[in-house]
């Protein structure tokens, strides 16, 4: 299971390890029905020979009879090791295949941003389904080509060295070739991969934004692009397929040439005149034995193109396989916030928060805004550790990334996006958690709205929250966010879609029951940023920080801004 990789999860080796009495199982019956295979040929070498002196009259029915029930138990016990064997290989390769996926998710959640998980997620998945498929065409190729190779070979010299030598110069000669396609083979892989990974994404988009494409009617122009996607996948996957396919008759056809030569040399040994005197069932059993050797050789190439597949897939899922997902750690007591010189950019040249400085305490709410796209929400996200700012954000005089890192839940985030499950009420808000949620209804007034709802917080929200109005939805969304205590509470944008009457109430409760904590309400709406403990107006190198009466006297900006929404006045009523 994901817990038995905690050695390494980008070693291909941890894998094997934790899967030891699984593969101890393959390794036993792998030996004895590779072993076993040997006992085919030779039963059939004995039948052929029975045959003879029958007809010769030198033996009985009875002993082809005898012959007949011992080939057909051994042919069931090789089967029904087969069976065990490949049975385990398949455990083996799921359990794997879990790891994997477990390892990923836990990476994903942790270390992506949410704008591009799905279709990291969608690539990912894939390639380790890929890796485990190569791990378990590894195992069984060890076993089905490896094992029994050498038994054929051992088998086909004690019958005529000499003749083997020759015989077997063929199959190498087939792995000469497969060297020799192996950039080939790799390079048309990676390409289809590369194809697969972004049809996957279009689908997703073609999927996910179908009702926008359609209301704007652009369903044709997106219909073509995907078109293309779709044509590029299916190129790739062609010529991927017919290099990989092409691999194992030629491999079969070269080892092949050496049946001319057991025909030739083996038929003089039968006749008397080679270098080893035979029977007809030393010559049968000889021509058998190569005969499965030949397609065992043409297997190698069955193994050589899973390993180079998954050889890919395992190159571009490693680094996201790691085992150093922190255990999530509540930080006791909360403590204030301290923002120092904190400046960050999307692109290189301006930077677009810059030197913002500020200390709060708990208990105390921090009203930011500024004009349109100042960046407002991109400095609610520097709260998340995802953003590479410079500058130093401190909670306890702690550095807030290295508490992160350290797995301590700092943060609680409401964005303009609910993110609402396909859930009920209560599991969006405590997402799994025990502790009651009436409290957070309340606060986030949510009592009413439930009232009207037949199953009250059992209520389903639907895919995205679509059976909630707007309000209603970014209300659960703050409910989330208050249950979960943190001693950071970022809120951007909370109330766009509910009504003043409303906003007063939230604030009155935030104010009154979230005195451990420092909330930061990222707001348009100015009316009630007057009773707020101090406001941060972000406006590039206009930036400033205050009470708000202080902020009214000092930056014409947010005086401007604040006196045309609340007192509908003009720039110069500050
Ligand atoms: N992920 C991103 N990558 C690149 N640029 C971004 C990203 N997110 C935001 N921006 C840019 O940063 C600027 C500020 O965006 P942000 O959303 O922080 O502003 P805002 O003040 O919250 O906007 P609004 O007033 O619309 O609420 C914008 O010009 C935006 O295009």
């Amino acid at each position: 299971m994901a817990e038995d990789v905690k050695r390494d999860p980008a070693k291909v080796s941890s894998y094997f390890i934790a899967q030891w009495p699984a593969l101890a199982v393959v390794t036993v019956s792998g030996i004895i029905y590779n072993v076993g295979m040997a006992a085919g040929p030779w039963f059939e070498g004995q039948l052929a020979q029975c045959l003879v002196n029958i007809l010769q009259q030198k033996a009985r029915p009875s002993a082809m009879v005898k012959l007949s029930l011992g080939y057909v138990l051994a042919i069931f016990i090789v089967q029904f090791m087969r069976y065990l064997k490949r049975l385990y290989v398949r455990k083996f390769a799921n359990q794997t295949i879990l790891s994997m996926r477990s390892s990923l998710y836990q990476t994903l959640l942790t270390k992506t941003s949410l704008d591009d998980i799905g279709t990291i997620m969608t690539k990912a998945i894939s390639d380790a389904d890929d890796c485990a498929e190569g791990m378990r065409k590894f195992t069984t190729e060890i076993f089905d080509t490896g094992v029994v190779m050498i038994v054929y070979i051992v088998m086909l010299m004690c019958y005529d060295w000499r003749l083997s030598l020759i015989a077997l110069l063929f199959p190498p000669l087939a792995y000469v070739l497969a060297g020799q396609l192996k950039k080939v083979v790799t390079g048309a892989v990676a390409k289809a991969k590369e194809a697969a990974g972004d049809l996957n994404a279009a689908t997703l988009d073609r999927a996910g934004n179908s009702l926008t494409y359609r209301i704007y009617g652009v369903e044709r122009i997106r219909d073509g692009i995907y078109e293309k996607f779709l044509q590029n996948y299916e190129k790739r996957q062609i010529k991927a397929g017919v290099l990989m396919s092409a691999a194992e008759p030629i491999y079969y056809i070269i080892s092949s040439i050496s049946v001319i030569f057991i025909i030739w040399l083996g038929g003089r040994n039968v006749c008397g005149l080679g270098w080893q005197s035979w029977n007809i069932a030393a010559f049968s059993t000889y021509l058998a034995c190569f005969g499965k050797l030949s397609v065992k050789s043409s297997h190698a190439a069955n193994l050589f193109n899973a390993v180079q597949k998954a050889e890919v897939s395992w190159k571009r899922i490693k680094p996201l396989l790691t085992n150093d997902v922190p255990a999530r750690k509540q930080l006791a007591p909360f403590g204030p916030v301290k923002v120092k010189q904190l400046t960050f950019s999307w692109k290189d040249d301006q930077p677009l928060l810059e030197n913002i400085s500020l200390t709060a305490k708990p208990g105390e709410i921090v009203g930011v805004t500024g004009p349109v796209a100042c960046g407002k929400s991109t400095f609610g996200q520097a709260f998340l550790g995802q953003l590479p700012y410079s500058g130093t954000i401190e909670l306890n005089g702690q550095d807030l990334r290295q508490l992160q890192q350290a797995g301590y839940l700092t943060t609680a985030y409401l964005g303009h996006d609910p993110q609402l499950l396909a859930a009920s009420i209560k599991d969006n808000i405590a997402l799994g958690q025990e502790k009651a949620v009436s409290a957070v209804l309340s606060d986030a007034d949510l009592v009413q709205d439930l009232e009207q709802m037949p199953d009250k917080a059992a209520t389903q929200v639907g895919e995205g929250g679509t059976r909630l109005s707007g309000g209603q939805a970014a209300r659960v969304a703050l409910a989330r966010a208050l249950y979960h205590e943190r001693p950071i509470l970022i809120l951007d944008d909370p109330f766009a879609s509910v009504d003043q009457k409303t906003e007063m109430k939230i604030l009155q409760n935030l104010r009154q029951h979230y005195h451990d904590r420092v909330i930061f309400l990222i707001s348009h709406r100015l009316e009630f940023f007057a009773s707020l403990d101090q406001i941060l107006y972000i406006d590039g190198k206009k930036t400033a920080c205050g009470k708000h009466a202080d902020l009214l006297k000092k930056s014409l900006g947010y005086a401007k801004l604040y006196c045309r929404q609340v007192k509908g006045g003009s720039s110069d009523e500050k």
